[in-house]
């Protein structure tokens, strides 16, 4: 029995519209955090911060006035915005989500509500208008990331106690409308927002007031994208209403995460976004602890869109705006899996076939292609492949080598082995299935 809600999800099931279908096709995005926390990268006054690099703000080992005037240091001499796009075409990516201001509440973009942006730094200049302008020159979609938690605005509360707290955080709430009508103006062609430090009570006790922005951003910018994450409703319920259902026009659960089954994504559209190491979103000098290879990478992309979800890597660019070089190497590997196999991620989505060991399948939206991108190879060089009645194959071939036609035999009703033996064992491959309907029971050949 669903419960009366003023502020829960105004929209039940996937969107229909092309900007969400452009999105849901993209199979494979870049993450940017960049700010001041670059700048530190990590490590303070010689010691290492042992969290993620851009919350360094929290660590009591910094006072907070020594990282609030990392503004006057803000000049990174090395950015260039056309090669982080290039970096990010390389690498297949076809959005970019970038953070307009973390958590520290530094601007980007020259924002007129604060004087904590790029403004105020010796930069001076906009960062966010090169930066939507050469990833959209590249054709590559961009989503602004907005921390609604803003450590450096007198208004900001963790919760609502006193009149006092309700009074600042009033003028707080004005302050993050007018930043985000202020960055929908001056950027219109971003094509989403991803929010985040959404998850303190005193935003959680906002629904109404998150409920009406949220109304009058889409009214702004028609088919704008905006995730389970920016609003809680009337009962503090977030991600998904109080009736269960989910809010916004994506589930932003899945961070440094994946999901297991399809069960786990209940038929809505996901991100996950993750780090190459652990957990450090900001430039860290020192990366610890295990470092994601390229096909760690890779199969995680491939897992995420065999669920019907995208998967968004992140770049921590330098305090001088490089980009690591570690970071342009991982880039250039998934991309060169890419050029190959971007059939089997873009407008790709979950197959509905039963997992095997070798890999995970994904399936063109529409089309009756089936894609096997194999990580685990058989000792048989016999891949399993179970298909729903009345589904036969009609050919079956390697993407990288549509020439190599592959045996395909039935070995049980709607049961298949496709026979590879790819050529290079080193790097994941993609099989191609066409399917067709079934004509009539055929022979099975046990
Ligand atoms: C997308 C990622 N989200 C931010 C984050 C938030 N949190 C966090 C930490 C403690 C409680 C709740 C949330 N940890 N990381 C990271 O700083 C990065 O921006």
């Amino acid at each position: 029995e669903k419960i009366k809600l003023k502020h829960g999800s105004h929209r039940e099931g996937k969107r229909t519209d092309a900007i969400m279908q452009k999105w849901r096709g993209n199979g494979l995005g870049q993450f940017i955090h960049w700010g001041l926390y670059a700048i530190p990268g990590g490590e303070w006054n010689g010691k290492q911060y042992n969290g993620a690099a851009e919350w360094i703000r929290s660590w009591n080992e910094m006072p907070k006035p020594a990282y609030d005037s990392l503004i006057y240091k803000f000049n990174p001499v090395n950015f260039n915005a056309d090669q982080w796009a290039a970096i990010a075409k390389d690498m297949g990516a076809r959005y970019v989500t970038i953070t307009t201001k973390h958590h520290d509440g530094f601007c980007l973009w020259p924002s007129k509500y604060t004087s904590y942006t790029v403004a105020n730094s010796p930069w001076k200049k906009d960062i966010m208008k090169p930066l939507v302008d050469a990833y959209d020159k590249a054709g590559i979609d961009v989503i602004l990331y907005f921390s609604i938690m803003d450590w450096n605005h007198p208004g900001w509360r963790y919760d609502i106690k006193t009149r006092a707290d309700s009074i600042a955080f009033e003028g707080f709430k004005k302050f993050t409308r007018n930043q985000l009508i202020e960055l929908l103006t001056m950027y219109p062609k971003a094509k989403g927002l991803w929010f985040d430090g959404t998850w303190d009570k005193s935003w959680i006790k906002q629904a109404k007031f998150a409920d009406e922005l949220e109304a009058e951003m889409r009214k702004l910018r028609p088919g704008l994208i905006i995730g389970s994450r920016f609003r809680a409703d009337e009962y503090g319920k977030r991600h998904f209403d109080s009736n269960n259902v989910l809010m916004g026009d994506y589930e932003q659960g899945w961070e440094r995460k994946l999901p297991n089954t399809i069960a786990d994504v209940h038929g809505n559209d996901w991100d996950c976004v993750m780090t190459i190491p652990e957990n450090q979103w900001g430039y860290n000098k020192a990366w610890k602890g295990h470092i994601k290879t390229s096909t760690e990478l890779i199969e995680m992309t491939a897992k995420a869109v065999s669920l019907g979800g995208n998967f968004v890597l992140n770049f921590g660019p330098k305090g001088d705006g490089s980009i690591r070089d570690q970071e342009k190497r991982l880039a250039l590997e998934i991309g060169d899996w890419m050029k190959v196999n971007n059939e089997a991620i873009y407008n790709c989505g979950y197959s509905g076939l039963e997992k095997q060991d070798w890999g995970y399948s994904t399936k063109k939206t529409r089309i009756d292609k089936i894609y096997m991108v194999v990580f685990n190879i058989p000792v048989s060089g016999a891949y399993r492949v179970k298909l729903p009645a009345k589904t036969a194959i009609a050919k079956s071939y390697l993407l990288a080598d549509q020439n190599q036609v592959l045996k395909v035999e039935e070995v049980h009703t709607n049961e298949y082995f496709v026979y590879a033996n790819p050529a290079s064992q080193s790097k994941p491959f993609v099989i191609v299935l066409e399917t067709k309907k079934k004509e009539r029971s055929g022979e099975n050949n046990y």
